[in-house]
């Protein structure tokens, strides 16, 4: 199987999560070979094509698409794959439309020939299997273990026009107010807090332990918590000593943000909740009774 592997570059560096394309590549045995548009000092370390053009630093979807297609013209591989990000979702696409190929979104695992994805918000899990003959893929930050790759990449140029319908005004920087990248003990709130008032008690024991508040997405999406105490592949990578997952199922996208956490304990009512495979102790309990408990344990100790 052939692969095209669609890196990507940000602030002049090839980000962490291409690594992780290499990986997805490793679990299917396939050859390799990449695109990646953007100025970039160093190349990502393989045995292969690695198509690149400079410039398009400002992401602009018609070109970056041309730029992809171009790649896709002279290695003609059978499944091109991006990471499933901002740049992948949006151009995934606009490439498999091109090519008249089938696309599946997400993909978080393989299974009996198939390619297995999340549904219903990460309850569900299904198997899909394409049925054209080229396939665009969009793979899950998290979902495949980055690789350890060598070798010097051969270097093909790839062009395109710069022909757009959109004219680029400008980035908004995101708030970088609270850095949990540094948090020795982070206890985190999940939706299984149930309510606002809730985090009271999760903020008591981050206290309690002299550490940070994280928060799962749908804690900051309620504006239960700051945007800037995301933990997850679209909130902060995080790798405290001790993180404390309370009401949290465990989705993949939380884990890829959390799972280099060196001790993680999870308060879950349900005794199968994901967080399990990462967790390790699982206090099967209801948080409203177990955080108050455990704090005013601590801190008699103290
Ligand atoms: C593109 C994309 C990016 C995303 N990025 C992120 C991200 O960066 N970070 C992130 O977190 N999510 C992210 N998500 C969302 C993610 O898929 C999940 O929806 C989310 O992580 C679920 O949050 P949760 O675990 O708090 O809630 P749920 O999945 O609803 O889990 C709640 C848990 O609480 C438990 N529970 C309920 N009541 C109690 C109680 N009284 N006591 C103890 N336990 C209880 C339940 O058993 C359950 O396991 C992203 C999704 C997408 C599509």
């Amino acid at each position: 199987m052939k692969l095209l592997l669609v890196g990507e570059v940000r602030d002049g560096r090839i980000t962490t999560e291409t690594a992780e394309l290499f990986g997805f590549a490793a679990r299917l045995k396939a050859e390799v070979s990449m695109a990646l548009v953007g100025n970039v000092g160093e190349f990502p370390a393989f045995s292969g094509r690695l198509y690149r053009a400079n410039g398009g630093n400002e992401y602009d979807a018609t070109f970056h698409k041309r730029l992809v297609l171009d790649a896709v013209e002279r290695e003609r591989p059978d499944a091109v794959v991006f990471l499933h990000s901002s740049l992948g979702w949006d151009i995934a696409p606009r490439v498999a439309f091109a090519m008249q190929a089938a696309q599946v979104s997400g993909v978080v695992g393989l299974d009996d020939g198939g390619y297995v994805v999340e549904s219903c918000n990460g309850k569900m899990r299904r198997t899909v299997r394409p049925l054209t003959s080229r396939a665009v893929l969009t793979i899950q930050p998290g979902a495949f273990a980055p690789v350890a790759t060598e070798g010097t990449p051969e270097l093909i140029a790839i062009e395109a026009e710069p022909d757009s319908a959109i004219e680029f005004l400008g980035c908004i920087q995101p708030e970088r107010g609270i850095d949990l990248t540094r948090a020795g003990v982070i206890v985190s709130a999940g939706r299984g807090l149930g309510s606002a008032d809730r985090v009271e008690l999760v903020r008591a024991l981050a206290d309690a332990l002299g550490g940070e508040v994280g928060a799962s997405r749908p804690v900051v999406d309620a504006g239960w918590l700051e945007r800037a105490r995301q933990v997850g592949s679209s909130g902060q990578s995080v790798s405290p000593s001790l993180y404390v997952a309370c009401g949290i199922s465990g989705a993949i996208q939380h884990l890829a943000g959390m799972k280099g956490s060196g001790f993680v304990l999870a308060v879950n009512t349900d005794r199968d909740a994901p967080i399990t495979s990462v967790a390790d102790v699982l206090a099967v309990a209801d948080l409203a009774e177990f955080l108050p408990a455990l704090t005013a344990a601590i801190r008699t100790r103290r």
